[in-house]
């Protein structure tokens, strides 16, 4: 096969009308795009090469596009890496960064970030799929999130059953996704399983970034006759394609040329070596065309002589396609779209979807399943805190009620505030980073907020964070001995549980701010130690610390648990005085302990109570304010 057998491939029958085309002529929607140009603003080089004290850059990277992009045809943006692809399908779904001009309208409407997110889908390059669950579970949770809340049950299981057969993942559908770690269904698989998602509500335009990226031929080419098969039945589907093989090529039916930045050729597919090959640039046999076209439209960054002759081909067959036929009949039908006399095809924009509740119940069922199926995960949430106990008991015993028990008191308080938050932040790191990747592309479609998001996270951490909690404090509390309350036991529960809470909300919230766990990771152990250091009076007495480092105190919420547990443990205590070191006065009593170390303590407990639910529901809302503030990052 070669370019003589593309320049006999047929043209696509275009034969299904839509209401209001003229009889014998058929006119599918066209998503055009009119002189479209993007500028990103970037730093000249590295900061550690003075980058920051320079001024920033713009970069032009879309220079003056204007395509129609039919429905109805597989269309492929190709180009080399930087040619701008990406960039074009970002613009598309306004998802871009910098600054764009021109003008963009589909069936009449001038797009808007609104409305495009309705009715576009967007699959990017990598898979962010959730590895525990199955290709069916994957489908139907997706399916309760993004399809209309009146949609029945049997609807919905029959809509993602149809799907699920469009895709060809019938034979997989109850397989683990799998990941990186998981063992589970191939790449290919995965990859039909992120399309199969955005076919769920049926979009009117499907934009794939290098959907064959990583797959064998055998897939490559199964998956774009999947997209083929979906173009013909209306829908408009772009993708973008490095460097497609021959068989591929065959079935796009119109091509996109991009290089630099600029529009090289649009047109039919089978027209691209009758076009080349009347500028002079000619399709050797048995060579794919698209190999020869994107060699000769690349710039060859070799040597300086090679750079300049590339770059002036380049330029010739930039102005060529604008001087083309081509390019003035396109030019002719974008102009005619957006004076909008065309036929108006009318609003098709889906209903609104599911409700409220409904994605938050989506989401908390979703994230426990994907963690029960996960035992490690599970056992390490369950377990990790209680495990911490024997090793605290092996080193403290049972605790006396002598002078030398009032150090291991303290040993065992300062263990009892930190152990929990340090726990929260290592379930966070291990277990949140998955779930936050999801949220980031699952955000940026619209489907929930980052308040939902994280109100579901709360919410479905909470039984294991109790039940966690409960085993800790009860082996601890108990076992070594202290104050043999069940009042007081059930409020130093109560603080435990708030200070895992908070540990891990707090976490979440760091995790907002810095993309790499273990950036946030530190951050928060610091926050943790800075908070012990002024606020416990656990390392250092607070009535001798610096007027500036006790006003500090007021804002760790360490101190308020560490007086609630001091004030827990010491009350009613006695002491003996039999192992009083020479020259030490004896604390016979835990109120004297209390008075000297940590006056007013009983007497603030329920302001300390309320302090510590105020901190735990603040960090929940810094974590809202951060994820809304920073915004949902791009993951390609
Ligand atoms: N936000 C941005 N900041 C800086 N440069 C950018 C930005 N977005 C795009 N660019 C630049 O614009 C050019 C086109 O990028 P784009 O990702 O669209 O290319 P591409 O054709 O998709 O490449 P690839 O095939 O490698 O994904 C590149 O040189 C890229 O560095």
């Amino acid at each position: 096969m070669d370019c003589k057998t593309l320049v006999d491939m047929p043209t696509t029958p275009r034969t299904t009308p839509v209401p209001g085309g003229q009889s014998g002529q058929t006119t599918y929607p066209t998503l055009v795009l009119q002189d479209i140009n993007y500028y990103v603003t970037c730093r000249p080089g590295p900061w550690w090469k003075g980058g920051c004290f320079r001024g920033k850059q713009v970069k032009h990277v879309l220079q003056n596009v204007t395509l129609d992009l039919p429905a109805g045809q597989l269309i492929a943006v190709a180009g080399s890496s930087g040619s701008g692809k990406t960039s074009l399908l970002d613009i598309i779904t306004f998802r871009n960064e910098g600054y764009v001009t021109g003008k963009m309208a589909y069936k009449g409407l001038h797009c808007t970030k609104d409305n495009m997110q309705k009715i576009c889908s967007y699959v990017i390059q990598a898979d962010r799929l959730l590895p525990n669950l199955t290709v069916l579970e994957t489908l139907i949770y997706y399916a309760y999130l993004k399809l209309p809340g009146e949609t029945k049950k049997s609807k919905l299981e029959e809509t993602v059953e149809s799907v699920i057969s469009r895709m060809g993942l019938k034979g997989v559908a109850d397989s683990r996704v799998g990941g990186a770690v998981v063992r589970g269904i191939s790449g290919g698989e995965r990859r039909r399983v992120t399309i199969a998602i955005q076919l769920l509500q049926e979009p009117d335009i499907l934009l794939l970034d290098e959907p064959t990226t990583g797959l064998d031929s055998f897939t490559a080419r199964h998956l774009v006759a999947s997209l083929q098969q979906l173009a013909r039945q209306g829908t408009l589907v772009v993708l973008s394609l490095h460097q497609p093989r021959y068989d591929i090529v065959r079935m796009l039916d119109q091509t996109i040329l991009m290089s630099k930045g600029q529009v090289v050729y649009s047109g039919t597919t089978s027209n691209l070596v009758p076009y080349f090959t009347n500028l002079g640039h000619e399709c050797p046999s048995y060579t794919n065309p698209m190999d020869r076209y994107m060699d000769i439209i690349s710039v060859d960054h070799a040597n300086s002589e090679n750079r300049l002759n590339s770059a002036q081909r380049l330029q010739t067959l930039v102005e060529a396609y604008q001087a083309s036929d081509l390019f003035a009949a396109t030019r002719e039908k974008v102009a005619e779209q957006m004076r909008g006399n065309f036929v108006q095809v009318g609003k098709s924009y889906r209903p609104s979807g599911p409700s409220w509740f409904r994605v938050f119940l989506t989401l908390v069922s979703r994230m426990h399943v994907n963690l029960y199926r996960s035992p490690m995960d599970l056992l390490g949430r369950l377990f990790l805190m209680p495990v911490f106990c024997p090793f605290l008991l092996m080193f403290l015993g049972q605790m006396k009620h002598n002078q030398k028990s009032i150090q291991d008191r303290i040993g065992l308080l300062y263990q009892s505030g930190h152990v929990p938050p340090y726990f929260g932040l290592f379930n966070a790191i291990g277990l949140f980073v998955a779930l936050r990747n999801h949220f980031y592309r699952e955000g940026f479609e619209g489907l929930y907020s980052s308040t939902t998001f994280l109100l579901a996270y709360t919410v479905h951490i909470a039984p294991f964070m109790a039940l966690s909690g409960v085993i800790f404090s009860s082996v601890l509390y108990w076992g070594a001995g202290m104050n043999p309350v069940a009042d007081h036991f059930a409020k130093y529960l109560a603080v435990v549980l708030m200070l895992h809470l908070s540990g891990e909300l707090l976490t979440v919230a760091i995790m907002g701010i810095f993309k790499n766990p273990r950036l946030a990771s530190n951050t928060t152990s610091l926050i943790f130690a800075a908070a012990s250091l002024i606020g416990s009076g656990f390392l250092r007495s607070l009535q001798n610390m610096l007027q500036v480092l006790k006003y500090m105190s007021w804002m760790s919420f360490l101190k308020y648990s560490s007086e609630i547990f001091v004030a827990l443990e010491f009350h009613n205590l006695n002491l003996t005085c039999e192992d009083q070191m020479q020259g030490l006065p004896c604390i016979p009593s835990g109120e004297i302990f209390i008075d000297s170390n940590y006056p007013g303590a009983l007497d603030h407990e329920a302001r300390n109570f309320q302090v510590m639910a105020a901190f735990t529901v603040g960090f929940f809302a810094l974590a809202a304010v951060v994820f809304r503030m920073v915004g949902i990052r791009i993951l390609q």
